[in-house]
């Protein structure tokens, strides 16, 4: 592992009852990055983040966190997590789940978990189990940052939020990111949320890693090509092609050489390039690419 590098994963391996549900798994995350976690639902994706906070043992291979190997022993205080299901005692108030959170943590900043929920406009007397999602959602976020995490990993935080709650987190996050050099590792299947904010992608299919690497690298080393439906195209580039009547929309791996007359292209955008290896996971086996 690269000292660069805030999480990585070696042949990392989860199987359950029913199968494997992630298998083979090799990648890394350097620090300072927001990464979006990305792939089908059943991909392995909340399994990862398990792994990666302790909360499941690999059946093979290793994950690793700011370079330890996580424990069962808890999570640690550079680490914060907000899992899918935002775990909150419903019985205490805002203001006691705050209490708690600077009972339990050394690291905890008091005055930034208030500025984020004031911000969120919460109020601090109401109890959890008559927030709203969303409000819940917003107070699961300031215990989980007002830790002041080197690590903060979240599933997907932001299905219970309103457009403009999102952009707000979204905010929050870069800007906490870009202060304190902080890593994000956040899954959401809302592809057009991640596009100005993910500067790192890591896509899983099928349980195995299929992209990972610097979004600007990625996107780089791919092209959008749309021409005529009867136009050659060189089979091993091709990541994912769709043919209409009237003409080939195809993502090709490498920058190739200047399209034929009656070709389009141009760089994909981030769902773009996602949606085509999703498509092309589901109809073959995948291939793994990690962006240099
Ligand atoms: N506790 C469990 N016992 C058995 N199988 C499980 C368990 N948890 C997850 N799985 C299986 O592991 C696979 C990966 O599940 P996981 O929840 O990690 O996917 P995901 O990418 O987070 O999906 P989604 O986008 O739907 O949240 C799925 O096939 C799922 O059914």
């Amino acid at each position: 592992m690269a000292s660069s590098d805030a999480l990585t994963a070696t042949g990392l391996g989860k199987r359950y009852r029913r199968g494997w549900a992630l298998r083979d798994c090799d990648f890394s995350v350097p620090h300072g990055r927001i990464s979006a976690l990305v792939g089908p639902n059943g991909a392995g994706k909340t399994t990862l983040m398990a792994l990666a906070t302790g909360l499941l043992e690999p059946t093979e291979g290793q994950v690793r966190v700011m370079g330890r190997v996580p424990d069962s022993r808890g999570i640690p205080a550079d680490l914060a997590f907000l899992a899918q299901d935002k775990p909150l005692y419903r019985g205490f108030t805002v203001a006691d789940m705050l209490r708690a959170g600077r009972a339990l943590n050394t690291t905890w900043d008091q005055a930034y978990a208030e500025r984020l929920l004031s911000e969120a406009g919460v109020p601090r007397a109401a109890r959890i189990g008559t927030l709203s999602g969303g409000q819940r959602t917003r107070v699961a976020l300031a215990m989980a940052l007002g830790r002041r995490p080197r690590v903060l990993m979240l599933d997907e935080p932001l299905a219970d939020l309103d457009p403009i709650a999102r952009d707000e987190v979204m905010r929050t996050l870069m800007a906490e990111a870009a202060d304190t050099g902080m890593t994000v590792l956040l899954s959401s299947h809302v592809l057009s949320d991640l596009e100005n904010v993910c500067d790192h992608l890591l896509l899983l299919a099928d349980g195995r890693t299929r992209l990972c690497g610097d979004v600007a690298d990625l996107l780089a080393g791919h092209r959008l090509l749309v021409g005529p439906a009867d136009g050659d195209l060189a089979p091993d580039t091709v990541v994912e092609r769709r043919k209409t009547a009237r003409q080939v929309t195809a993502l090709v791996r490498g920058r190739g050489p200047a399209p034929a007359p009656g070709w389009e292209s141009h760089e994909p955008t981030l769902e773009e390039l996602v949606m085509a290896h999703l498509r092309a996971g589901s109809a073959a086996a995948p291939a793994r690419e990690v962006a240099a």
